[in-house]
């Protein structure tokens, strides 16, 4: 099967470097004259696949919004991520998924074998039970075209105090993260299925991405404060493998399915424009 690397590299090329998340927040299900429920989680659901499902390279939907639903929200979650896929969208799963390995490995056949309900092309894991810990999950991942996108340095202000911690050999915590991830993409082409997430609010921290070679999810900008502009500063030379992420900047556009791609692509315009330096 193709790799998650060359089919993201492919869309990309398509549709433009944009991640937009499905983050549907009691405040927005208000916002949009929605109940907080599971019929407004549906529809709120059902009328982002319809606006970006054809236009995004790739959808992120948060799992924790659905999961607070119990058993009838991770259905929705199991529809949407079925119709997103139907659209022609990438899904990136936001779950952040972390464990000793022989529960990876069980998390790894939950979201990346093609028989589960929830599969999908690509999940978020966290590195901070050994980055070795998510083997399983890049096995899987790498046997069935699928990706990961493991924690480096997370946009909220907490993370620096784990993530920038100095390991034993003078690296920081991060750093160790980023160099294992650009281990696995090594000679992968066009791209490699390994990401890393860097929020997009972190300003210029010294890391060096240049290895990577693998996509890099920008998380951050928009309701955390991050701006396009900032991602020259974030990502220096790494900037071409860069994917933009938003949620609430574009759900604030709803319901209205127009405005909901009018606000996608205006976001990406703003990142177009700062990735190319213009
Ligand atoms: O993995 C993520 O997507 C993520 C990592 C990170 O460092 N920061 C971060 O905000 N996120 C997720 O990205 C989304 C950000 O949402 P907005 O702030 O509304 O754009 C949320 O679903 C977060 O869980």
């Amino acid at each position: 099967m193709e790799s998650f690397g060359a089919r993201l590299h492919r869309a990309v090329a398509e549709r433009g470097p944009l991640c937009v998340g499905i983050d549907p927040h009691p405040g927005l299900l208000a916002r949009w004259g929605l109940s907080d429920d599971v019929e407004g989680l549906e529809r709120f659901s059902r009328t982002v696949v319809e606006a970006l499902g054809d236009q995004v390279a790739v959808v992120k939907p948060q799992s924790a919004f659905f999961e607070r639903f119990g058993s009838r929200g991770v259905g929705i979650l199991e529809s949407t991520i079925r119709q997103l896929r139907n659209s022609g969208a990438l899904v990136l799963l936001d779950v952040k998924r972390g464990d000793i390995g022989s529960t990876v490995a069980a998390y790894a056949s939950a979201y990346l074998d093609p028989s589960s309900p929830l599969y999908v092309d690509a999940v978020t894991a966290s590195p901070y039970l050994g980055v070795g810990s998510l083997a399983p999950m890049f096995e899987l991942a790498a046997a069935n075209g699928g990706g990961v996108f493991v924690l480096a340095l997370t946009s909220n202000p907490e993370g620096a105090s784990v993530q920038r911690a100095v390991a034993a050999d003078g690296r920081t915590v991060a750093q160790t993260v980023i160099d294992e991830i650009s281990q696995l993409n090594l000679g992968a082409e066009p791209l490699g299925s390994f990401g890393l997430v860097v929020g997009a609010t972190i300003g210029g921290t010294g890391h060096d991405l240049s290895a990577v070679h693998g996509p890099l999810l920008a998380p951050g900008l928009g309701a955390q404060g991050a701006t396009a502009a900032d991602l020259r500063t974030v990502f220096g030379s790494a900037v071409p493998s860069v994917l933009p992420s938003y949620s609430r900047e574009v759900l604030h556009a709803g319901p209205d399915v127009a405005a909901l791609r009018a606000a996608a692509e205006r976001v990406l315009g703003e990142c177009r424009a700062a990735l190319a330096g213009a």
